[in-house]
């Protein structure tokens, strides 16, 4: 089953068009990772997809209805980030049985383990947390929810490197007990991408591409050696990066297109083939920079 749907979505905020003509779908009990540069649309398509925002044009369905403002989807879709707020009278563990009863999938046990795992203060009130502790008890929430859609837009923003790793364990092993549809949006695509199962990398609002996480490993490798040999390799290829790391020494990143003898003719000229490190990858796939940062630098 499609549990998103969604063809031509297109957000405008006044000149600017955060998404355009953006068309995809997700089927239903996957971990996907919404992938994208700085300023790709990515949180305006979660916005749009939990019903917080309207989209300008196009089609979106969730769970085959419409997501703005919708009140059936607003049990069983939950949508989490570092900005998420509640009532600053109520404390940390009241939140929690206040999340119980809105939520029909709540699992309070789960809850509570978690809660007291971060040693979080019952009497302690939201808004008082630090930045990776209001993360932490975000995540929390998300979690115990367990909405049959699933949304962490940037979740670990601000908690330390042990608590990530405890968050993206929890993340599995729920999910593998209670499979459910879940979006990760993250900068942080080496972290994440042992937990993924499909990948969804946007760029200047529109899809560039969806695929699984195993097809994606496949999908380019690099070859570095003397500049010549390498460009004999690759001139019949799609070159998706190129860099000359010295003088006659180039490394370039193409496109897969399954040819099966590349392997033994730059074994044959000395040249090095090696996989490209998915997070790289998605950079160069969606680079809009000018050049590299040593440029700015350069001063001729
Ligand atoms: N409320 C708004 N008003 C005006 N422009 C907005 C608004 N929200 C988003 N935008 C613009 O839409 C574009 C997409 O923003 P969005 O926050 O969706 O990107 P993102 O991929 O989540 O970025 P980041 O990775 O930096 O968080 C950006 O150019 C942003 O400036």
């Amino acid at each position: 089953m499609r549990v998103i749907e969604c063809s031509n979505l297109t957000k405008t905020f006044f000149t600017k068009k955060a998404l355009n003509k953006l068309s995809f779908s997700i089927e239903e009990n996957k971990i996907t990772g919404l992938i994208g540069r700085n300023g790709a649309g990515k949180t305006t398509l979660l916005k749009i997809i939990a019903g917080f925002i309207k989209e300008t044009s196009g089609e979106i369905k969730v769970f085959s209805e419409k997501p703005f403002n919708n009140l059936n989807n607003s049990a069983h879709v939950i949508y989490v980030d570092d900005h998420m707020s509640f009532p600053s009278t109520i404390p940390l563990l009241e939140l929690l049985k206040v999340a119980e009863s809105f939520y029909p999938n709540w699992n309070r046990d789960l809850a509570m383990r978690l809660f007291e795992y971060f040693s979080f203060d019952p009497k302690t009130y939201h808004h008082r947390l630090s930045k990776g502790k209001t993360s932490t008890f975000n995540m929390i929430i998300g979690l115990a929810s367990r909405c049959s859609l699933t949304i962490f837009d940037e979740p670990t923003t601000g908690m330390d490197e042990s608590v990530r790793k405890d968050f993206y364990k929890a993340l599995l092993k729920d999910y593998i007990a209670y499979p459910r549809s879940i979006i990760l949006s993250s900068h942080h695509l080496s972290e994440i991408e042992d937990l993924l199962e499909d990948v969804l990398l946007i760029k200047d609002g529109k899809t560039y591409l969806q695929m699984p996480i195993s097809e994606l490993k496949e999908y380019a490798f690099a070859l570095q050696g003397n500049n010549g040999e390498v460009f004999k390799l690759t001139s019949d290829k799609e070159v998706i990066f190129k860099n000359h790391i010295a003088s006659n020494v180039t490394y370039v990143i193409v496109k897969n297109d399954g040819s099966k003898n590349l392997l033994q003719q730059a074994r044959h000229a000395g040249v090095e083939i090696s996989p490209v490190p998915l997070s790289d990858l998605c950079v160069y796939l969606t680079n809009e920079t000018n050049g590299g940062i040593e440029d700015v630098f350069n001063e001729n």
